[in-house]
């Protein structure tokens, strides 16, 4: 059981409008272990993320989080997994508190434990002083970091991140990584969609996603040896080897993710 992945995916496809969106894609993690998920705009990484977390209904294939299945028993799905998404999910007026307190209740913390959990998010989140104020006024760094602190609060077993830094400021995403490599250091699985290459770089292993399909999934240095064939070459250059296109590295501020609204 111990040696069980805590994802495994496997054929999972997705359409739109008769468009394939995400096809034949399997991935497995094991527990410790962290995955980025790389690819273009409209690749297919946030429909992925959506599937694997229970959000969206694959129309292919299967997948399974902690042996649960993602469609059937997405309940149990959902109770071993963090979340942060692309676009921030929270309610600005209310406050940290108020929101952790919702998350504990919804995660069904024991009641006695409330409030101790809720002091040490706070606490995670460097929040403690802005605890009981609106987060309407709070920089997009203050959000990030309280997001993650309620993706934890119930002692998640896979944290993933859908472009966690997207929007911050260098000093939100410093913050944010030094958050997000000190839970990989406790060795908390982590799968990451993102556009930023130097993010990937860091992580254990990386699948690079291309119009829906996975063109290869290995470590970042087993990558640039095989595709770039040089280990001191960039993810962009492993990109352009495997499909003849470059893959900006930027983050875009206006995306066509962010306005569109999921179905
Ligand atoms: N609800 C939807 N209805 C119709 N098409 C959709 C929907 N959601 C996603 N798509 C389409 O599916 C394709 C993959 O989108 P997806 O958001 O998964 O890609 P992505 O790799 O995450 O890109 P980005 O980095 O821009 O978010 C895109 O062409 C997108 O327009």
């Amino acid at each position: 059981m111990s040696s069980a992945p805590i994802l495994d995916a496997r054929g999972l496809g997705r359409r739109f409008g008769g468009r394939e969106v995400v096809a034949g894609l399997s991935l497995s993690l094991q527990e410790g272990q962290s995955l980025a998920l790389i690819g273009p705009n409209g690749a297919g990484k946030s429909t992925t993320l959506a599937m694997l977390t229970t959000a969206l209904r694959p129309d292919a294939g299967t997948a399974q989080v902690g042996g649960f299945d993602v469609v059937r028993q997405a309940r149990q799905v959902r109770g071993l997994l963090g979340v942060l998404f692309q676009e921030p999910a929270l309610d600005e007026r209310m406050t940290p508190r108020e929101t952790l307190r919702l998350h504990a209740a919804l995660h069904r913390v024991p009641r006695r434990d409330v409030a101790a959990s809720v002091a040490d998010a706070l606490e995670a989140a460097g929040l403690v002083e802005a605890a009981d104020r609106p987060i309407r006024g709070f920089s997009g760094g203050m959000k990030r970091r309280l997001e993650l602190a309620r993706a934890l609060m119930h002692a998640p077993r896979l944290l993933v991140l859908d472009e966690p830094t997207l929007g911050l400021d260098p000093q939100g995403r410093l913050d944010l990584w030094g958050r997000i490599g000190a839970l990989r250091a406790r060795g908390m699985a982590v799968l990451m969609a993102t556009h930023v290459l130097t993010e990937a770089e860091s992580f254990d292993r990386v699948a690079i996603l291309d119009r829906g399909r996975l063109v290869a999934l290995d470590t970042p240095e087993a990558l640039k040896r095989a595709h770039a064939g040089d280990p001191a070459a960039s993810l962009e250059d492993v990109f352009l080897a495997l499909t003849g296109r470059a893959l900006r590295d930027e983050a875009h501020p206006l995306r066509p993710a962010l306005v569109r609204r999921r179905a």
